[in-house]
């Protein structure tokens, strides 16, 4: 197995900055605007986000969940390793709310399909669209694209590409594994 490096720490707190600017200029106030981790590492970055809203644009109190699509999955029942469902908390309505999909990484799509599903229980959101970190473009099964990505990447099926973060993993960093 080999790793190479693909974003250091600095080049990720430039991009998560960029972001969180991004989303700024489309939800002003984020009033009625929600933002939502996909469980289990969506959250990390859903949380740096909403640090960097609120330490660089005095944006608090933003409404945040996290969401877990373990059962939602279209291909739960063909996994081979034993699942593991992570928590979802989400104490609010996403009625007529705009929802901000957050996630490290996006490849085939289905784990955003499965959110699409998921959050239906909470309500019908007014819109919803997705953050990511890594966009692993041309490996889509479905027609599904971030409106606000960090970078994209190419990469073939074999390797993977694994977001660290420094509260989970001892560091920020992306690295693309090859096996
Ligand atoms: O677009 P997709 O093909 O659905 O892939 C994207 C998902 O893959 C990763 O999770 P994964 O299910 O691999 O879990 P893990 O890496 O945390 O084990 C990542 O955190 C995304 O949620
Ligand atoms: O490369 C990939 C593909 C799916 N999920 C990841 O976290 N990385």
């Amino acid at each position: 197995m080999s790793q190479k490096m693909l974003l250091s720490s600095k080049e990720m707190n430039i991009i998560l900055h960029r972001l969180a600017c991004q989303l700024v200029e489309n939800h002003t106030t984020f009033e009625n605007s929600v933002l939502i981790g996909i469980q289990p590492r969506g959250t990390f970055l859903a949380n740096r986000i909403a640090s960097i809203l609120k330490e660089e644009y005095g944006i608090s109190g933003v409404k945040m969940g996290q969401l877990d699509i373990t059962f939602y999955r279209d291909d739960f029942r063909r996994s081979d390793k034993p699942l593991e469902a992570n928590k979802t908390h989400i104490d609010f309505v996403v009625e007529d709310k705009r929802v901000i999909f957050i996630d490290d990484v996006l490849y085939t799509g289905r784990s955003i399909r499965a959110a699409l599903t998921a959050v239906q229980s909470f309500g019908r959101p007014s819109e919803i669209e997705l953050l990511t970190l890594i966009d692993r473009r041309f490996s889509r099964h479905l027609p599904i694209q971030p409106d606000y990505n960090g970078r994209q990447v190419d990469a073939i099926n074999e390797e993977k590409v694994k977001v660290n973060w420094k509260e989970n993993d001892g560091e920020d960093a992306v690295y693309l594994i090859s096996k």
